[in-house]
């Protein structure tokens, strides 16, 4: 029998990092062997015999953990969110760096997805998928209100890979007409996709992509409900990362849906 994975939670006393140990600790293959918060170093992982780190922080912190983590001879699997690409850049050749002339069990893996609950990642994927068919398309995210930014990261790369899909179609702008009463009025603008949050007490999640055209409309809605929807997801990418050297962005990589 092959021993446990051993897996650090970074953020491990916040609503995902406790979810994620309860979720480590129920897992046969897995064993939970440290648990940092905002106070803790990554030093304090020296001798703790993890493999694999799962880091759900704060956008602020998760760049600096990882080349951390990165460091400490870790693979990582990242929740957080705020990726921008010049930061993924600097991970991708932080692991090339880090695993050139490394035999391949002993390379690291990092991957970061915006969203690790299945529904999530197909309703980016199906969005993905029908984006070119439509004159129309918007986002609108809704949330929990303690979340602190926005737009979600899931909006975030939802509207990117809409946009991505419409100039490879060789779509123009949207139709739209308006003109603001009120700054704001028609929510961010993602790489020419509007994208709208709501933040309401009750919620934990949810997306809608609404994608129109003349008189049809498509929509495409994500719910989770609890933070159970994304525990098998992260378990599933604390499993994969260990096989995966390099930078892996969206679990939807490794559904084989990209
Ligand atoms: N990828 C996904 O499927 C999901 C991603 N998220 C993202 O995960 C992140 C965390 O979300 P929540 O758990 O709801 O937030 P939270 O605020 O409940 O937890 C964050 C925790 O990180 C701790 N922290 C802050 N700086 C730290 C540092 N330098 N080192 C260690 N710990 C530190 C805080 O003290 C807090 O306990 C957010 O960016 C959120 O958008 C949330 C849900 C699902
Ligand atoms: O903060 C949250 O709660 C979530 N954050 C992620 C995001 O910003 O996309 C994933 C999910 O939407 C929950």
């Amino acid at each position: 029998m092959t021993s446990p994975l051993a897996v650090a939670v970074i953020g491990a006393h916040g609503r995902m990092g406790q979810a994620v140990c309860d979720a480590v600790e129920g897992a046969d293959d897995l064993t939970l062997v440290a648990q940092l918060g905002a106070d803790d170093s990554i030093d304090a992982l020296a001798g703790s015999g993890a493999t694999v780190a799962v880091e759900f922080t704060v956008p602020s912190a998760t760049e600096e953990n990882v080349h951390a983590l990165i460091d400490a001879g870790l693979s990582v699997v990242v929740g957080t969110t705020g990726w921008a690409d010049e930061s993924l850049d600097r991970v991708r050749r932080h692991l090339e760096e880090r695993n050139a002339g490394s035999d391949d069990g002993d390379a690291l893996g990092v991957l970061i997805a915006p969203n690790f609950a299945l529904s999530a990642v197909l309703a980016m994927t199906f969005a993905k998928q029908a984006a070119r068919f439509f004159e129309s398309a918007e986002v609108v995210e809704l949330h929990h209100p303690n979340k602190v930014d926005a737009p979600s990261g899931t909006a975030l790369t939802t509207a990117r890979h809409i946009a991505e899909a419409r100039a490879a179609a060789g779509l123009g702008a949207m139709p739209d007409a308006t003109q603001t009463q009120v700054d704001g009025a028609r929510g961010a603008v993602v790489d020419g996709v509007h994208v709208h949050a709501v933040r309401l007490r009750g919620l934990v999640a949810h997306e809608e992509i609404l994608l129109g055209n003349p008189g049809e409309q498509l929509t495409i809605r994500t719910d989770s409900f609890d933070r159970s929807s994304f525990m098998p997801g992260v378990l599933l990418a604390v499993r994969e990362v260990v096989r995966r050297p390099g930078l892996t962005f969206g679990l939807d990589q490794v559904l084989d849906l990209g």
